[in-house]
């Protein structure tokens, strides 16, 4: 498993970089080369000089080929670093986007509200992207290292085979002390991943714009700032414990690498004065001993860090491998317009096996052509229906047909663009105006007639014509678009009933959709708003098929069947007048508004 992430990992680079990664491994194998390069040189040279009968140009050549090789030694660390940096870089963006492209192919929405998933995916976004350039710049140490211990170590042999072997067998404690402390880091990153979402999300909130309003008014910021403190302190625990048993481990391994290096030049120093090493030689030991040391320490750390990126890049391959989060077929069945209706047979769902039914078996027909309302009190299931709609969870039980044919059968991406839903928690996207509407279709984002035609059916083109930049202007004040760096007050910040007509106007920018869902599509528009946009989407409705859910019943009166909600089934469905005959749910709710705007109209008379 392992050894299949580390592979998939390397076989990511070589696609995202492919020349750097081949100069990368020649430049760092010269790397591995030079310091023996240097020491046997030095070593040449300082025998040439002691000894009585050296050649003036043999002293002038060694020397010159010294300085060559120091030159190239002295050089190397600087390319291979860039050529490191570069090659990280293109990594991570060809890991960016594979991770985000999987991330996409996640049909539903169950993959977002699993919190272990979220963890995963927070340590695949954070470090598993970094892991193929980890493991390339890890195995690529490692494969230097061993260049220079091996060298080294050769050297040592000839000069006495015990040294060598002492001298290797001083880095077994430091491998496997490393290994253990990556295991854990790897474990801590994990375990402190809630922590560092639940951290994330307070410095979001006390920073958000949003927020600023209602944290002032009550008062609210010292108590979030109180509890992100919380979180900040349990992953600086993770951190500590780690960094604790770091320091131990890595203090009694240096003291034991400083004992071992003490010992064998003691030897050196002794073997020369007896006659059995020349001044050379001892130049040489000295050289290797502090290269293998090194090397080894490097091996031990490059080790460790292709083991840390091998553990953080299966956290990466498992959210890249998770697949679709609901069951896609691999031959769809076509998805044409609709020309019959849509139909929800006996309709079970709840969110999750623990929780409680939403809904409890609904038969529901939607004609084509036809406007439905849904009316229901809070929580009623609502929402739940038109998210089962556009197919971003599935039925726990029973079937939704779209003109008879499964939603489970069709591809999930060709239905949804037969559909377009207008929810009423609409994102407020920090983008130009254009951008906003052309979200709700792409195929608009250059086709201004199109972007124009939904603001004005949404209420919104006169506001938005008039911006400082028309439509070009930026709805925020967090960022400025390249065309107003010269003037970045252009950004506009819109009041709710504005961004929810704008919303209005991203479901509307699409060309004759199936089927058009509002989903209190003018919860936050005044009245006169409401009035226009309500005798408008009247108007864009007509012979459309359509599903209107709202708490103003007002608006629904004229829908060609009302449908009411109650513990998860359907419990009264007709026209408004049949509805208000019958003396039910509706009426009730419906004498219970009217009621109250006659009220209001008797008291301000
Ligand atoms: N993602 C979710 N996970 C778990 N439960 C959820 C989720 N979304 C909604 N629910 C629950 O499902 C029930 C129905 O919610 P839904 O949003 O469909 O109601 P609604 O009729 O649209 O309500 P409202 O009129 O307030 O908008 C509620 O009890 C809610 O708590």
């Amino acid at each position: 498993m392992r050894i299949r992430a580390a592979g998939r990992a390397l076989a990511l680079a070589r696609r995202a970089a492919p020349a750097h990664v081949l100069w990368y491994v020649l430049l760092t194998a010269l790397a591995g080369l030079g310091p023996l390069a240097v020491a046997w040189l030095t070593k040449l040279v300082i025998d040439a000089v002691a000894s009585d009968g050296a050649r003036w140009t043999d002293l002038v050549n060694l020397a010159v080929a010294l300085a060559g090789v120091g030159l190239v030694v002295a050089l190397l660390p600087h390319i291979t670093r860039y050529l490191r940096a570069e090659l990280d870089r293109k990594v991570m963006l060809g890991a960016n986007e594979d991770l985000y492209a999987a991330v996409d192919r996640f049909v539903g929405l169950r993959r977002f509200e699993d919190p272990a998933f979220l963890d995963r995916l927070q340590v695949a976004r954070s470090s598993g992207v970094n892991g193929p350039g980890m493991l390339v710049d890890g195995t690529l140490g490692c494969g230097q290292a061993l260049i220079v211990v091996g060298g080294f170590a050769g050297t040592l042999f000839s000069l006495g085979p015990w040294i060598a072997f002492a001298v290797l067998l001083s880095a077994v404690p430091a491998f496997f002390a490393e290994l253990a402390l990556s295991r854990r880091r790897v474990a801590m990153v994990a375990a402190i991943g809630q922590s560092e979402r639940k951290e994330m999300f307070y410095a979001g909130l006390l920073t958000d714009p949003q927020a600023a309003k209602e944290l002032r008014l009550f008062g609210a910021g010292p108590f979030l700032w109180g509890r992100m403190a919380v979180e900040l302190r349990a992953i600086n625990r993770g951190h500590r414990d780690i960094d604790r048993r770091e320091m131990v481990t890595q203090t009694g391994l240096a003291a034991f690498a400083a004992l071992t290096t003490g010992a064998l030049l003691l030897w050196a120093v002794r073997a020369a004065t007896l006659g059995t090493l020349t001044v050379g030689d001892v130049a040489l030991v000295v050289a290797a001993v502090a290269a293998v040391q090194n090397a080894l320490a490097g091996l031990v750390s490059e080790a460790v860090s292709v083991h840390q990126a091998v553990l953080l890049f299966d956290h990466y391959l498992a959210v890249v491998d998770a697949g679709p989060d609901l069951p896609v077929r691999p031959d769809p069945a076509p998805t044409p317009p609709l020309l019959d209706g849509i139909t929800f047979d006996d309709v079970w769902f709840r969110y999750a096996d623990d929780q409680p039914w939403v809904l409890r078996g609904v038969d529901l027909f939607l004609p084509v052509g036809a406007a439905t309302a849904v009316v229901g009190l809070n929580g009623a299931g609502k929402t739940t229906l038109v998210k089962l709609l556009c197919r971003l969870y599935d039925p726990s039980r029973g079937r939704i047909l779209w003109d008879g044919v499964d939603l489970r059968d069709l591809d999930p991406g060709e239905l949804r663009r037969r559909i377009r839903a207008v929810f009423q928690d609409a994102v407020r996207y920090d983008l130009t105006a254009r951008e906003n509407i052309a979200l709700g279709d792409l195929t608009a984002l250059d086709d201004s007639a199109r972007v124009v035609a939904a603001a004005r059916a949404a209420g919104m083109h006169d506001l938005l014509d008039g911006l400082p930049n028309g439509y070009e202007t930026p709805l925020t004040r967090v960022f400025f678009s390249e065309a107003d760096r010269n003037d970045p007050s252009t950004g506009t910040v819109l009041s709710g009933g504005q961004w929810q007509r704008l919303a209005l106007a991203r479901g509307l920018v699409a060309v004759h959709p199936d089927l058009l869902i509002l989903d209190e599509p003018s919860s936050a528009l005044d009245a006169q708003a409401e009035y226009e946009v309500h005798s408008r989407l009247r108007e864009l409705r007509a012979g459309r098929t359509s599903l209107l859910v709202s708490h103003r019943l007002g608006v629904l009166r004229e829908a060609d069947q009302i449908v009411v909600l109650a513990d998860g089934r359907v419990t009264e469905q007709g026209r408004h007048d049949e509805l208000v005959l019958v003396g039910g749910e509706y009426a009730r709710l419906f004498a219970l508004q009217a009621s109250g705007y006659q009220r209001r109209i008797e008291e301000s008379v």
